[in-house]
């Protein structure tokens, strides 16, 4: 299959980074955080959580957020909602698209939503009811769909009759996350072969963590699969709570670097990026995880 010509980078840096970050951000700092990775040309930004603060506290504010950025024309800025409250309180902070999440493993579902996989689809049902009714689009998150924390493996199987139903139900597109990095660039071609014949794959997006350094190569295996949508996070921040030892997503500045080089259009400016991550890293102080942005550092 012919390399994409254009990708598309879902920026989960705001969200699925700083949700694992332990030192507290402030508002101020978030927005911050959001403007300047659309001013690197991100044209999706996920901004933040409609969660329970019990559970991810690091989301609390999340409105707050959405009413400081400075919102571009042509950028997207979404959030998660797991159920009908969190849609609500999403509608009231002006969320333009929302994301629910599933996961393809029962134990990963009980530990990051509180109910089975069945039970969150069924909670799902209303959101897409809802947002449809009002022309809101909804992505659908699948995790777990290269190995789970509790159960271990996952057949690619699970992962297509979950993506499937999310798809079913509305979500425009489905995003299949490798939540604890232990995929491999084989077992990534091969899910999305399982998977693609569920769902279009023009409909698919991968998202991988680089807890066994595999992110970029299985970045590069979906590109060749035909995968055109990546969730990448800038710097390589963050995690996931309930998945204990996941190290940060596939750092966005390596993904485009990878995508320069092959002559993949995403509208992102390599260098803008990397100051957005150095900048966020400078108030976490924490190391930059970005591999691409470390080595300019030193160049
Ligand atoms: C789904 C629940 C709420 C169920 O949690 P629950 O405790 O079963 O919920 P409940 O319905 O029984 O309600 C309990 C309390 O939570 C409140 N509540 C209920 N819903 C909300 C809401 N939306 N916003 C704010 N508060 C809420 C509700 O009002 C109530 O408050 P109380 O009466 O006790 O004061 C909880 O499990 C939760 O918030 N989970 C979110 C976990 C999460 O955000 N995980 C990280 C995102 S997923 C991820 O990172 C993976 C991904 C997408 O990146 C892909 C990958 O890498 O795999």
């Amino acid at each position: 299959m012919a390399l994409p010509a254009h990708v598309r980078l879902v920026e989960v840096g705001p969200r699925d980074g700083l949700q694992n970050e332990q030192r507290p951000v402030g508002v101020a700092d978030k927005v911050r955080l959001v403007d300047d990775l659309t001013v690197a040309g991100l044209e999706y930004v996920e901004v933040g959580s409609f969660v329970s603060p019990a559970w991810v506290p690091q989301m609390a504010g999340s409105a707050e957020v959405f009413a400081g950025i400075r919102r571009q024309p042509g950028v997207v800025y979404a959030a998660l909602t797991p159920n009908m409250k969190g849609f609500e309180a999403a509608m009231a902070a002006g969320v333009e698209e929302v994301a629910v999440f599933a996961a393809a493993s029962e134990a990963f579902s009980r530990k990051n939503l509180n109910c089975s996989i069945a039970e969150s689809l069924a909670r799902f049902v209303p959101v897409l009811d809802a947002a449809r009714a009002r022309g809101v689009r909804v992505r659908g998150y699948v995790s777990c769909v290269l190995g789970c924390p509790y159960e271990g493996e996952v057949a690619p199987q699970q992962v297509a009759a979950v993506a499937g139903e999310l798809f079913a139900m509305g979500c425009y597109e489905v995003s299949l996350g490798d939540t604890i990095g232990t995929g491999t660039a084989g077992k990534t071609r091969a899910l999305f072969e399982v998977v693609g014949r569920a769902i279009p794959r023009e409909r698919l997006a991968g998202h991988f963590h680089d807890t066994y350094g595999q992110a970029l190569a299985n970045v590069y295996a979906s590109l060749l699969e035909g995968i055109a949508v990546f969730d990448s996070s800038v710097a390589g921040l963050g995690g996931c709570p309930y998945a204990r030892g996941a190290s940060g997503n596939v750092a966005s500045e390596d993904v485009l670097y990878l995508l320069d080089g092959l002559g993949i259009h995403t509208g992102i400016e390599l260098q803008a990026l990397i100051a957005a991550g150095e900048r966020i890293c400078a108030v976490l102080g924490r190391d930059n995880g970005s591999r691409v942005a470390r080595a300019r550092r030193g160049a």
